[in-house]
């Protein structure tokens, strides 16, 4: 398509190495709020926008993975050639392609650029991070560089406001000037380059570095301190144990106060309710229902945002990609690769973003195997059933002199268990169906940043805004069918036992029984299980409305987990913790695994051990605890 056609608003792409700040361009551009996080390969599918230019047009701008070259390896960098060489779903390559370039290290950025011109497409290029060159007193001479190249070449920080001025005037330019030339730009000749195209590409960028270039600027001297350490084979590690540790016990005792703020509102208005109401039918739907249900689920906002809060900021300053070298040598003891870290990382807030993360990795066995393992990561839908049944049977037990509490432990303890299973079976699989030999692990390591405290603010209200939404709609929707299936048919004349248990879940329930028994799960329990597939947080929205429900006459019982604590045994809870480690995956991810791997047969295979190995691992635990205890 022309810039010409009026009919289409131009299309412009913004293509450039991973970590340069193309997706916080986007977001300053078009006023979106895609992710921006400081390690390669945040970004992996494209996603579009539209911005209104200074002289008024309207602009489609296309955000892409990061990638090296147009040789793409890997799933997310292919999805950026076939965009910019315009093979991607029939759409002709973009009116304008605006190379993002990183000021700080031109020598590597400068080779997609010189590898794009070839082209012969309109392109700008954009010296992201000017900020951050400056401070490091390297002396850039963009006019120069403009020359040289034969393209325009604009500064920018894409995270300061006002940053993207200047190229939003450019792109204006460059607009005017293809309609002025009044025809189409000329179509993409692109070959993969040859062994001598690449010398000659990196020929030509020492040249324009040699010309234009002053004090191009090693890494600073205290990020190569810093890095000295969290580097260290031993001290690296023991620092990374020690954040994530320090993550688990914030999750606990920071959520704390804001956790019973939300339970002592969601019981008072349950009592109004309650005492407002006639006794009745739309009385048990509102507190049984839809206050318990709801209720029950959203309490665990706090402890969600506490994990996020972590996540976000070891995304923002730079650590993430230390951590996945630091791993790296024990990943590749399972056959991991070293990029699997991220996407497994990703993971521990949902398995979803988690398994596309996987598209970084080049090799399909290995990608395959990272896919196949990333939901036994404990994703921040688990935490409730954790810290439900954690609260119910873990004493709030001080240990070391008040240094740990005992939930937090064991709540470290749930986190190793998906771990370390996730490594076992990863070495299973690598052993027998992915075999191959071990790639290392390249990346780049991006330079340490302060965490913004507006994007963590952002990024946190959005996980919240997620969570509500679900409470809102999926849960509050579940919850509404439960209380009928939980309420109807009532109680036959003269009965003994709650309604509930004469009910259709009741009877649901009762007819899983036997299949659960062996593994210690009450009939509630299984009811739970069922709709807890659709989102794992259900399960516990079911479980507060089904011990609603079984209260014998209007003593509502204040908590959740004091209800469970009195009603079942403690290797029941183990086991249903068990479980949970294994639990099989919820529709979202198994979907997400199906246009991953484009079918459903690694869906299928992933169902089907998970819940294997949670039937296996919850037996086990419930006889072992049944001997013991
Ligand atoms: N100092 C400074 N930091 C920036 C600038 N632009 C982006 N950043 C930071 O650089 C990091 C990477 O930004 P992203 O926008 O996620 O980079 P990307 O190019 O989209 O990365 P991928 O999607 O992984 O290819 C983030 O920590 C940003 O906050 C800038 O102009 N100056
Ligand atoms: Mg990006």
């Amino acid at each position: 398509m022309s810039v010409l056609d009026s009919a289409l608003p131009p299309r412009i792409a913004l293509v450039g190495n991973p970590n340069c700040g193309k997706t916080a361009l986007f977001n300053a551009l078009t006023g979106s709020r895609q992710k921006v996080a400081n390690y390669p390969g945040v970004t992996v599918e494209r996603k579009i926008g539209h911005f209104v230019s200074p002289l008024g047009r309207r602009v489609q701008v296309i955000d892409l993975p990061g990638t090296y070259s147009l040789r793409a390896r890997s799933p997310d960098e292919e999805v950026t050639r076939d965009v910019v060489l315009g093979r991607f779903s029939h759409e002709d390559s973009p009116d304008l392609l605006v190379c993002v370039a990183d000021a700080t290290n031109l020598r590597l950025n400068l080779r997609l650029v010189v590898e794009l011109k070839r082209l012969g497409r309109p392109i700008i290029l954009a010296l992201n991070m000017m900020d951050a060159a400056e401070k490091r007193g390297c002396r850039i001479d963009a006019a120069a560089l403009s020359a040289a190249l034969g393209v325009p070449v604009v500064p920018t920080v894409a995270i300061r406001r006002g940053g993207v001025q200047p190229l939003l005037e450019q792109i204006d330019g460059a607009m005017a000037m293809a309609s002025d030339a009044g025809e189409n730009p000329p179509p993409c000749g692109w070959s993969e380059p040859s062994s001598r195209d690449l010398r000659a590409y990196h020929q030509e960028v020492e040249g324009l570095l040699a010309g234009c270039v002053a004090d191009a600027g090693l890494p600073p001297l205290a990020t190569r301190r810093v890095d000295a350490v969290l580097l260290h084979p031993v001290f690296g590690l023991a620092f990374l144990f020690l954040v994530l540790f320090l993550m688990f016990q914030a999750v606990f005792a920071w959520a704390e106060a804001p956790m019973n703020l939300i339970d002592g509102a969601v019981s008072g208005l349950k009592d109004w309710v309650a005492a407002t109401l006639p006794d009745g039918a739309l009385r048990s739907l509102l507190t049984d229902g839809i206050i318990a249900g709801v209720g029950s689920v959203v309490i665990f906002l706090p402890q969600i945002l506490v994990l996020f809060f972590f996540i976000l900021v070891l995304e923002a300053t730079g650590y993430l990609a230390r951590a996945a070298f630091l791993l790296d040598r024990l990943m590749g003891g399972v056959g991991l690769h070293g990029r699997a870290f991220i996407p497994l990382l990703s993971s521990f807030a949902c398995a979803v973003p988690g398994v596309m993360a996987a598209r970084t990795i080049e090799n399909r066995a290995d990608r395959l195997a990272t896919i196949m393992i990333a939901p036994l990561m404990t994703c921040s839908a688990r935490l409730p059933v954790y810290t439900l049944l954690i609260a119910a049977f873990v004493p709030d037990r001080p240990l070391l002199g008040g240094l740990v509490g005992l939930p937090g432990l064991v709540m470290f303890a749930l986190y190793a268990a998906g771990i370390l299973s996730a490594l076992a079976v990863a070495f299973v699989l690598k052993g027998t169906v992915f075999k191959g030999a071990r790639e290392p692990l390249l990346m780049e390591l991006p330079a340490y940043r302060l965490p913004n405290p507006r994007d963590i603010a952002l990024g946190l209200f959005e996980r919240a805004k997620v969570f509500l939404a679900r409470a809102g709609t999926t849960i509050f929707a579940l919850m509404i069918v439960m209380w009928f299936l939980a309420s109807f048919p009532g109680a036959p004349e003269g009965a003994t036992e709650p309604a509930i248990q004469y009910s259709i879940a009741g009877m649901i329930g009762h007819a899983l029984e036997p299949l659960l028994a062996p593994i210690g799960f009450t009939w509630q329990i299984a009811v739970a299980l069922v709709p807890g597939i659709a989102a794992r947080e259900v399960a516990v929205g079911v479980l507060g409305t089904i011990y609603a429900l079984s209260e014998s006459g209007d003593a509502l019982q204040s908590s959740l987990a004091g209800a469970l604590a009195a009603s079942w045994s403690l290797p029941t809870a183990l086991s249903l913790l068990a479980w949970y480690v294994f639990a099989p995956q919820c529709v979202a991810t198994l979907s997400v695994v199906k246009r991953e791997t484009n079918g459903w047969f690694w869906p299928a295979v992933m169902f089907a051990y998970m819940i294997t190995l949670a039937y296996g691992a919850s037996f086990i635990t419930y006889r072992v605890a049944l001997a013991l205890l």
